[in-house]
């Protein structure tokens, strides 16, 4: 089966410390993958290592069977690849949610009309459709991450990375949220603490600690 993620033991050290070595992995076309692990062992390290927004110590990352050995490999990848940071609040390039949420598209050369009516029908999809014309930045911790994730998702990327996507939701919106990710036929790596959504979502669980990756 065709891969759209490799990683081959992958090192990291950040100024202080070893966080993790030995982490291989493969996620096929269309998989949807979870990692769980400790406070601390460097899950979201490991997600901002994939999407080249930070560098591992060793060790090798294909992206679609490319190897990726500078940012610029990287660059060539970064539209396909779909990332939700754990917090959000940096993540937000514009004032308003129906403006930020349509803004992907718009870079991408998409009339204002049709960003617009994408961007409502993908609010409605996620049940916020009444934060439409509110300040992102008045809004909630969980509020803010649904608006990030309808950003993201949007663009229809072909690779999910998520980092704690239920973390601050309610019942309704986690819900919500299985279905629309279970719908989505796309490679996903999906890191929480959250053991029902996991079990509700992908088949496949790893556990990261600093002596490396394993399937549990
Ligand atoms: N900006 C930073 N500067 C220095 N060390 C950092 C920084 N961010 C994280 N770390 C350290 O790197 C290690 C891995 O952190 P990381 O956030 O990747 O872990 P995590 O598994 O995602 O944790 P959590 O489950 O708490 O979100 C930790 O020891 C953490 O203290």
């Amino acid at each position: 089966m065709s891969c759209s993620i490799n990683l081959k033991e992958l090192t990291y050290s950040n100024s202080s410390k070893e966080v993790f070595k030995n982490v291989t992995l493969d996620v096929s076309h269309e998989e949807k993958v979870a990692i769980i692990g400790a406070n601390g062992s460097g899950k979201s390290s490991l997600l901002k290592i994939i999407v080249g927004l930070m560098k591992q110590s060793s060790g090798e990352i294909s992206l679609f069977h490319e190897k990726m050995n500078s940012l610029k490999d990287f660059k060539i990848y970064r539209s396909d690849i779909g990332y939700l940071p754990q917090d959000v609040n940096d993540h937000f390039l514009c004032p308003t949610v129906i403006e930020d949420v349509m803004f992907a598209l718009r870079a991408k050369g998409e009339k204002k009309d049709e960003a617009y009516l994408k961007a409502c029908s993908m609010l409605e999809e996620l049940g916020i459709s009444h934060l439409e014309n509110r300040n992102i930045y008045d809004l909630s911790g969980g509020e803010q991450k649904i608006v990030a994730l309808a950003g993201i998702l949007i663009t229809k990327p072909r690779i999910l990375l998520l980092d704690e996507p239920t973390n601050a939701l309610d019942e309704d919106a986690e819900k919500r949220i299985i279905d629309i990710l279970n719908s989505i036929k796309k490679s996903m790596i999906i890191v929480s603490h959250h053991k029902t959504f996991i079990e509700k979502l992908a088949p496949t669980v790893y556990k990261l600690t600093k002596e490396g990756l394993n399937r549990i």
